[in-house]
């Protein structure tokens, strides 16, 4: 019945300990309030006067009170905790999604991920606080309460004791409709949020191509499925409430008539009787209340598993530290044989077969058609993506992926699209070195041609760009990007994706005057379409379907007349 998903939040133990101990002082309460406040209206129907009554109707109040502030202590400890432990959780789940990579998210999905790192986290934090408490007190205070009834009446007890399994049950099959229905309306909801994102992103394009409209359709019909399924749900639970309202009403009833000819009989004393009435509800009141609130967690509950199955993914293989110092002319990098999936299950290999071998600085193109794996390569090389075996070596060390720490803190990756933060253009700038003065900015920023659109800026290099904010061109995003690298000469391996794909000719042209002095003295690996780039590569790998099917000197392969030659006979065709 406990969702084992809760046993891996700290401290779930001690606390439902905790909590099971307030259940048993909350049923002794509830016991004592039903005891006095009989004792004292059975007093006063035997002609007792209302002053003599005072201590029992005192006790009552006490009672009465302890409870309340024993629930308020209770939900404040709770409130604090299911908010701590919800904030580790977010924290458990950032830190793994960062492990994980970018591929994840993109496999995942970006808006399920946000929401679930936002919207699922109070959803995780409304579920510990409920669902705790309802289910250590319905485990603990009907059972108590049982014990204090057989003492009073055997007759009601037991029927209270038959009546409780039947109850659950119900519980019990209702549960598992709504948990079916409540899955469902998870998924839609998982749906719902990565559509949405993406409906969002592709907004240029949907109009462009005029199918906004459509695709409005589409959001809707989407979310019209969603609200079916919650609909649903809510179907269920409310079902399952009246279900259950129904029987313990039923229940209580029952005792009542019992206790009614037993008292007529003169078998049973006021006293015993009303105590045993006045405690029949309070028996059946923890079931209720797990029971209403069970559907209002089962989002949380959903969210958890989610969560839960992220952290347990399987990360990159923890590698014997690399030590690395600056990348130098002795350090040398080694492919054999390296094959690489992006996902397991697939059939269909993204790279195969790599062998590459480099001592030292030197400036390494990749060429090949769209799909190629270009960017795959480019991708393993930063850390992002892992080798189905260990063919990667660094020097004397053998290992399947680069995310070491010694190898990543050299690294410098200019990607196809680069993200540009909501901040300002410096600070956008200043990524990689933050510390960095003005005057290397300006430097970086001239360099790397984007002296003129500062200048146009409002603010200059003060200006807030990013999303929701001032928006620059895809070639501009490039040169800032490109601008990280000029700004940052300490990092000794740069990595580029087509550096260039969404610059003018002339541009290009001007910026690639600039970069290639940066290059010298590093490890450069640049993807690219432009094959102008290939005269000034000191090495070239031509890929075709994820393999590398041509390596050499640019002259090499020119002679050669092989895949780099058909490759730009291809391109010039085009
Ligand atoms: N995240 C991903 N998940 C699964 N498959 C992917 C992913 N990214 C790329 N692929 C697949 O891997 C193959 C190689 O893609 P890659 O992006 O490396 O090619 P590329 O040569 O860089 O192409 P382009 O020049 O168009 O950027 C393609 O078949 C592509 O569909």
């Amino acid at each position: 019945m406990i969702d084992k998903n809760l046993f891996r939040i700290d401290k779930t133990r001690p606390v439902l300990i905790g909590l099971a101990g307030l259940g048993v002082l909350q049923a002794l309460l509830i016991i004592g309030q039903a005891y006095f406040l009989s004792k004292a209206i059975s007093a006063l129907w035997n002609g007792s006067s209302v002053a003599s009554q005072t201590t029992e109707m005192g006790i009552f109040f006490i009672c009465f009170l302890l409870r309340q502030v024993l629930n308020f202590l209770r939900d404040r400890y709770l409130d604090s905790y299911a908010y701590e432990q919800s904030k580790v959780v977010r924290q458990q789940l950032l830190d793994k999604v960062f492990r994980l990579g970018p591929n994840f998210v993109q496999k995942e999905g970006t808006g399920n991920m946000v929401t679930m790192a936002i919207e699922g986290i109070a959803q995780i934090e409304n579920y510990l606080t409920l669902i705790l408490p309802k289910i250590t007190n319905m485990m603990v205070i009907p059972w108590v309460i049982l014990i204090f009834v057989f003492t009073q009446d055997i007759r009601s007890g037991i029927i209270l004791l038959l009546v409780f399994p039947i109850i659950i049950l119900f519980m019990i099959i209702l549960g598992y409709a709504a948990r079916a229905k409540a899955d469902r309306q998870y998924e839609g909801y998982q749906l719902l949020s990565n559509h949405f994102l993406d409906s969002l992103r592709g907004l240029e394009t949907l109009n462009f191509l005029g199918l906004s409209k459509k695709y409005e359709k589409n959001v809707y019909g989407i979310s019209e499925d969603y609200r079916k399924a919650t609909m649903s749900t809510l179907k269920i639970a409310i079902l399952s409430t009246f279900a259950l309202d129904f029987f313990t009403t039923l229940s209580v009833a029952i005792v009542a008539v019992f206790l009614g000819f037993k008292l007529m009989n003169g078998e049973m004393m006021l006293f015993p009787a009303l105590t045993t009435l006045i405690l029949a509800p309070d028996f059946f009141l923890p079931l209720r209340d797990f029971s209403s609130d069970y559907h209002a967690t089962l989002d949380g509950g959903n969210t958890l598993k989610s969560i839960f199955n992220i952290l347990d993914k399987k990360e990159f293989e923890e590698q014997e530290n690399l030590s690395l110092d600056a990348w130098s002319e002795a350090d040398s990098l080694t492919l054999t044989g390296l094959t690489l999936k992006y996902d397991e299950e697939a059939t269909e290999k993204t790279l195969e077969d790599i062998n590459f071998s480099w001592k030292g600085y030197g400036k390494i193109g990749v060429v090949g058609l769209s799909g190629s794996g270009k960017s795959t390569l480019i991708k393993l090389l930063g850390g992002f993506l892992e080798a189905e075996e260990p063919s990667i070596r660094v020097n004397s060390q053998l290992t399947n992926h680069l995310r070491l720490k010694s190898w990543q803190d050299q690294l410098l990756y200019v990607p196809q699209d680069p993200y540009i933060f909501h901040a300002s253009l410096k600070d956008n700038i200043r990524f990689y070195q933050p510390q960095a003065s003005e005057r290397d900015i300006l430097i970086a920023v001239e360099r790397a041609g984007l002296l003129e659109v500062v200048k146009d800026l409002p603010e200059g290099l003060e200006t807030i760009i990013g999303e929701g904010a001032h928006a620059l061109s895809g070639g501009q995003l490039q040169r800032v990007a490109i601008a990280r690298a000029f700004l940052d000469n300490n990092r000794q391996i740069l990595l580029f994706d087509e550096p260039t794909a969404h610059l003018d000719v002339e541009t290009e042209a001007e910026l690639k005057s600039t970069m290639l002095p940066l290059f010298e003295n590093h490890l450069v690996f640049f993807a690219t379409h432009r094959l102008h780039w290939m005269k000034e590569m000191d090495y070239i790998l031509v890929m075709k379907d994820g393999q590398i099917v041509e390596q050499g000197t640019y002259t090499e392969l020119r002679q050669k007349k092989g895949a780099y030659h058909e490759f730009v006979e291809q391109l010039k065709g085009e």
